[in-house]
């Protein structure tokens, strides 16, 4: 494919510059938000991520809807959080047993892969997303430029604290725990047989790695966007 990591930007990639100069990294996730949003069509079945990337996609397609330049949409909430912040900003929701099948899903990542894998949950969504995600004729994943790692895994502590207290453990939306797993130098291997192997164990009920799901990721960096799909994947970061 030669290198089409640059993917028909809607607007010049000086003006992004421009408007990305200075900005902080909410104001990056901002960006790329509402660059996902702009692949929004009326009639769609919407997958609606979780986490503070997400909440401005979500705000924007709000904003839309009332102004008028957006009609006859529903959204699929990837978790409850997602469902009282759609809510709010006026989208209205469905699920997956009324439609089985999710036109564009747009949700942030905790680390995305030079393959466009990714690593999320750990604002503690994971399972709906997956569902719905997975569901998804296309799914764009929305990250500042920080989220970026040469391999999953090794990014570091969970940005939010897990559970109530030290020993007691994070519950999901779906009543489920979540366990932590960090490696120094990332995960080494076949990450596909990794995952196999964590769903053959007993009582794990998924795990954060999305492999190969993701149709495309946008990425906000203070010198402009870029857009990665899956036919650029083997372009490094
Ligand atoms: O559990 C949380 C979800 O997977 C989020 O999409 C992920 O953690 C990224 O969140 P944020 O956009 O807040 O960094």
């Amino acid at each position: 494919m030669g290198s089409p990591f640059l993917l028909q930007p809607s607007r010049s990639l000086t003006e992004e510059a421009m408007a990305a100069a200075g900005q902080s990294q909410d104001d990056l996730k901002r960006i790329a938000a509402l660059r996902a949003v702009e692949l929004v069509r009326s009639g769609m079945v919407l997958g609606l991520g979780t986490g503070s990337t997400a909440a401005h996609a979500l705000d924007r397609i709000g904003d839309l809807l009332r102004g008028g330049d957006l009609g006859d949409i529903v959204g699929i909430p990837t978790s409850e959080w997602a469902a009282a912040r759609a809510a709010a900003a006026g989208i209205p929701l469905t699920d997956l047993a009324a439609h089985p099948v999710v036109d564009l899903s747009i949700d942030g990542a905790d680390e995305v892969d030079p393959a466009l894998n990714l690593v999320k949950g750990r604002g503690g969504s994971l399972l709906r997303e997956k569902m719905v995600e997975g569901a998804s004729r296309r799914f764009v994943v929305i990250v500042d430029d920080s989220k970026l790692v040469p391999r999953l895994g090794g990014s570091g502590l969970p940005r939010h604290p897990r559970g109530e207290s030290e020993i007691e453990p994070f519950v999901t939306d779906n009543k489920n725990y979540i366990v932590d797993l960090f490696f120094e130098d990332g995960i080494h291997g076949d990450l596909q047989a990794i995952s196999d192997d964590l769903l053959r164990i007993t009582d794990v009920v998924e795990h954060g790695m999305f492999l190969g799901l993701a149709t495309s990721v946008i990425i906000a960096r203070k010198d402009g966007v870029v857009l990665m799909d899956k036919e650029a994947k083997s372009n490094g970061f």
